[in-house]
């Protein structure tokens, strides 16, 4: 197997006119690892994701590098069983694991790739699992006719032979077969997402996007919706870019995390080294509103807060050069307001900000002293 990234990302802009929302992202994608993506509301996450996918508005302008390895697991996209498994002896490679001197010959460029490029990816390589199951689904047909024409349209099986890969599929998400004739909105909204999801995984694609896929769904659906992503993408051996407010879903399905605000990079690396110690004081914002298990000696249950509405593309020390975040962060200085932070490695992880050494042992206790 190779361990070159499936996706590599570099300098991704996307600008709406004048306003950029999405500044300069650079990260890569490693085969079989859930990547998440994480920020506040307006950070510029679902514009990068469909960027990932070739799918950006018709309006925006976009600029840098999005290119996908080419395909090189055995029946890659065909769906017909005779992939290698995900497991193979030599199998995943663990995540944040290095592969020095890699390259990615013939890799295909996802930005200003024009339709009949793209077309034969979508399905094939990359899936989408949008916030919106209704959206993903066409009202008019049943849920096992649209699985069926997904799996004919890139495995080129019999309709009857198509029929029972979707009847199949449908069961792994936990759908039994006899509801395959049944329309979308004769589906929960738990079940819809779950169509979705077999949808997304039924061509065993080697990238799947998912935007918010358990905003619209209740605590108990939202898990389940969740451990069904993981299962899914773990037999198919599928990568997940994994969009999300949900911190303890990326806490606990995550491998990666990129943190992102104003479109900014502000850290990335894996998980549980930004999650159990965050170096940037916005990461550490964020990660105060995930309720501690046990009240804090001396804060109980009170969490700390960044204050100030996010920053927007026009708004923001952005226009001065200065770190987007400064005007809500309790260590910024005079340097922070002209000078923007690039990204620079620490402590296993990569981050944007020039006082990471200056946050605290419990770093979100900063905001609870400027409070
Ligand atoms: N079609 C568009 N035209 C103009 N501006 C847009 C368009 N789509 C998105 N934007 C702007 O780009 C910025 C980033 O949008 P994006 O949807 O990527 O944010 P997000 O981080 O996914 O937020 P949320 O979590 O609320 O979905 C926002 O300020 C948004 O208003």
């Amino acid at each position: 197997m190779r361990c070159d990234p499936l996706l590599s990302v570099r300098d991704l802009r996307v600008a709406f006119g004048a306003a950029e929302a999405v500044r300069g992202l650079s990260f890569d994608v490693r085969e079989g690892e859930v990547f998440a993506l994480v920020g506040e509301s307006g950070a510029g996450k679902s514009l990068t994701a469909r960027s990932l996918l070739g799918m950006a508005p018709r309006e925006a302008t976009i600029r840098g590098s999005v290119r996908l390895r080419p395909a090189t697991r055995a029946g890659a996209g065909a769906g017909d069983g005779e992939r290698a498994p995900a497991t193979a002896p030599g199998g995943i490679r663990p995540p944040g694991a290095t592969c020095p001197g890699a390259t990615s010959a013939g890799a295909i460029e996802l930005v200003g790739a024009k339709p009949s490029v793209l077309a034969p990816l979508w399905g094939r390589r990359i899936a989408f699992v949008p916030q919106d199951s209704l959206s993903a689904l066409s009202p008019v047909h049943p849920v096992g006719d649209q699985l069926a024409a997904a799996v004919r349209s890139v495995q080129g099986l019999s309709r009857r032979h198509a029929r029972v890969k979707a009847a199949e599929a449908l069961e792994r998400v936990g759908i039994p077969a006899a509801r395959a004739r049944a329309y979308p909105h004769e589906f929960s909204g738990g079940m819809r997402q779950r169509a979705v999801i077999a949808m997304a995984m039924v061509n065993e694609p080697d990238l799947v996007v998912a935007d918010e896929p358990t905003t619209a769904l209740d605590p108990e659906m939202r898990e389940q919706a969740l451990r069904l992503l993981g299962e899914q993408r773990e037999a198919t051996g599928a990568a997940l870019v994994l969009v999300t407010h949900d911190l303890e879903a990326v806490r606990d399905h995550a491998d990666r995390v990129l943190v992102v605000y104003a479109g900014r990079h502000v850290e990335s690396g894996p998980v549980r080294r930004v999650f159990a110690h965050p170096r940037a004081p916005y990461t550490a914002g964020l990660l105060a509103s995930l309720p501690p298990d046990e009240p804090v000696p001396g804060r109980g249950r009170r969490l700390p807060a960044m204050g100030r509405t996010p920053c927007a593309p026009d708004r923001g020390d952005e226009a001065a050069g200065g770190c987007p975040f400064a005007p809500r962060c309790p260590l910024s200085d005079a340097r922070c307001r002209a000078e923007r932070p690039e990204p620079q490695p620490v402590d296993g992880r990569d981050v944007s900000c020039h006082h990471w050494s200056r946050l605290p042992e419990s770093p979100a206790d900063v905001f609870l002293e400027k409070a």
